[in-house]
């Protein structure tokens, strides 16, 4: 019958549903040093696979007077000895995870090397390579791909929105998400098909077809809605790119060395100074930016200048964040003038975001500044003016509270449940799952072979999130960032 038919047929989707690589490499032992090198007060090392509990049984119950093998998942102290001389080489933790020992021994040089050279010696052992922890916990279906990426992510994060981001994401957060969407399309698939082989009946043909064109587009709105997040978690997980604009000689590289408190780009009284790109990495408020400085625009005759204006250009035009800079004595000066003497250049690049300063306040008194104020709204497309001055200081703190807020609201993910998508690589699959759908939906009433066919599409298109599908090329990438897996 039909409904016996389809529940072979689920059956026979989930059994394929995982894709494992199954390597023989994985049958060997392998260990690491899994803190950081160089001397601490602990050192743990890792011993994973078929015959972890031979590192145990040789290392640390030979020399044991109470000779039971430790309490899986519970720390006991022990001496650590040699497996083939017998020389005591520390007392340090054990730990036993059914397949996994951890030694946490002290972390001097001599010991640490004692102790790996010690697990080298041991028949069928060898060192592991870079990443290669990880690899097996993907391979053993302990990890997806996202999860790796999370914890790469974990390892490298350097303000607090990065580490939230990336905990979310090792936790499983997208994984959790992209896991249960596949399963719906593997179920929609398997009613599909069960149709295609035993479509005689019109209506339970009908009604089914009806409900899945009603699950799929509403999966269809419910992947649109994850995906428009105006790029936060990549942008979060990049760095927010900050340029700095404006006319020369305005304080716009001095203003970037307060900001970094260092003198991290030349600055002088001559217009024309900053010529290249100047790039540094901030933590402001917790979250992670990327701040460039850039020369002032303006019409030059130096083929130089010119160049160094054109990357100004490009920087500007791929910055998620603006910041104009002017001279508040120079624009005072030429009030009388149209637009202030503003110089196009700078007048077109700014827009209704972009925050705008007016440097150099230490040389107007009040009167002159609050009149420059009221006046200047007026003429500039942005909200968001400040007046500030590199040189006293005075007000750069009110434009930091101002500045954090805002980045508070436009990148904010702490209040946010589901994890966010935090790689390119996520966004393309989930685009090429969508237009999946997009043609199953089109085609359903007309080619039902060629509809499954597209469902079939979009559901590996999200395996190659979670790294069902052609997954080594992805892993070995990530690879790298495991350095601390990684000893010589
Ligand atoms: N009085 C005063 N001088 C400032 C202030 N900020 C910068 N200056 C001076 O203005 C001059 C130009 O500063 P820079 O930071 O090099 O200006 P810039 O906008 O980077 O200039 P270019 O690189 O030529 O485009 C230098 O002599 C600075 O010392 C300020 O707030 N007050
Ligand atoms: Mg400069």
């Amino acid at each position: 019958s039909f409904s016996r038919l389809l529940n072979y047929k689920l059956k026979y989707v989930k059994n394929v549903r995982h894709y494992k690589t199954n390597n023989s490499q994985s049958q060997d032992t392998i260990f690491a040093l899994s803190t950081a090198q160089g001397k601490a007060g602990i050192a743990i090392i890792r011993i994973s696979g078929p015959n972890a509990s031979q590192a145990v049984k040789e290392m640390v119950l030979k020399q044991s007077l109470k000779k039971k093998f430790p309490i899986p998942r519970k720390a006991t102290g022990r001496f650590i000895v040699h497996p083939i001389t017998g020389e005591m080489l520390d007392h340090g933790l054990v730990l036993w995870f059914p397949d996994i020992a951890e030694f946490h021994i002290h972390g001097g040089t001599s010991v640490v090397r004692g102790v790996l050279d010690a697990l080298g010696s041991i028949e069928g052992f060898r060192h592991a390579e870079c990443g290669e922890f990880t690899h097996r916990a993907f391979d053993n279906d302990k990890l997806d791909l996202t999860e790796v990426e999370g914890i790469a992510d974990l390892l490298n994060a350097e303000t607090e929105a990065q580490r939230r981001l990336a905990l979310r994401q090792a936790q499983g957060g997208l994984k959790h998400l992209y896991d249960t969407w596949r399963q719906q399309l593997i179920e929609n698939m398997a009613l599909v098909e069960a149709v295609i082989d035993f479509g005689e009946d019109e209506n339970i043909e009908d009604e089914v077809l009806n409900q899945v064109n009603e699950r799929i587009k509403h999966l269809v709105s419910i992947i649109q809605n994850h995906m428009n997040d105006n790029r936060r978690g990549e942008i979060l997980r990049d760095g927010i790119h900050v340029t700095i604009m404006g006319p020369p000689n305005v304080g716009k590289s001095s203003f970037l060395n307060y900001l970094a408190q260092r003198q991290a780009a030349i600055v002088s009284p001559i217009p024309g100074t900053t010529r290249d790109v100047i790039e540094i990495s901030l933590n402001i408020g917790g979250y992670p930016i990327i701040i460039g400085d850039t020369a002032g625009l303006r019409k030059s005759d130096d083929i130089i200048e010119m160049e160094g204006i054109i990357r100004a250009k490009n920087l500007i035009l791929s910055a998620e964040i603006k910041i104009c800079i002017l001279s508040s004595v120079d624009i005072f000066n030429s009030k009388n003038n149209s637009l202030f003497n503003l110089d196009p250049m700078t007048y077109n690049a700014m827009d209704k975001n972009t925050i705008l300063i007016l440097n150099k306040t230490d040389l107007l008194n009040k009167t002159e500044l609050s009149y420059l104020k009221e006046i200047f709204t007026e003429v500039v497309p942005t909200n968001y003016i400040f007046c500030l001055s590199c040189v006293t200081g005075e007000g750069i703190k009110e434009f930091l509270e101002f500045f954090v807020t805002s980045l508070r609201h436009k990148y904010d993910d702490s209040t946010s449940q589901v994890a966010l998508i935090t790689q390119a690589r996520h966004r393309e699959h989930l685009n090429e799952c969508l237009k999946g759908l997009r043609n199953f939906l089109g085609r359903l009433q007309n080619d039902l072979v060629l509809a499954a066919e597209e469902l079939r599409h979009a559901t590996n298109a999200l395996g190659k999130i979670t790294g069902r599908v052609s997954v080594d090329e992805i892993l070995n990438n990530i690879s790298k960032d495991f350095t601390n897996e990684f000893q010589q």
